[in-house]
């Protein structure tokens, strides 16, 4: 997968295809909810268990009740297409999630 940084606009079209996500200082960030702390916690290590699989880790700010995932390639100096990867499987993650 190219490493190469996209242009915004690029960027811009593909986050047509990953609802939520947004471009915010060059990185892909999202917000995600959670009732409780437990289940905020269970949420970041799984996503700790893909950036050490993909060897891609994403900048996380975790809070009681939501987490916010922020992907950028750090050697690319910008989003790559990786980081779109990594956004979608952090989806996938939830996309059984109870309601
Ligand atoms: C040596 C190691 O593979 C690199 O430092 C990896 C680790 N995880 C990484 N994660 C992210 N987000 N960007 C990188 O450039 C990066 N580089």
């Amino acid at each position: 997968m190219s490493t190469t940084a996209l242009p915004d606009a690029e960027v811009d079209t593909r986050l047509a295809d990953l609802p939520g996500w947004r471009r915010v200082d060059g990185a892909l960030h999202k917000r995600f909810d959670f009732p409780d702390y437990h289940r905020t916690m269970a949420f970041v290590n799984a996503v700790a268990w893909i950036a050490h699989q993909d060897d891609h880790h994403p900048d996380l700010s975790v809070h009681y009740g939501h987490c916010v995932v922020c992907w950028s390639t750090h050697s690319a100096g910008g989003i790559t297409a990786r980081d779109f990867a990594s956004a979608a499987k952090v989806d996938a993650l939830l996309a059984n999630r109870a309601p």
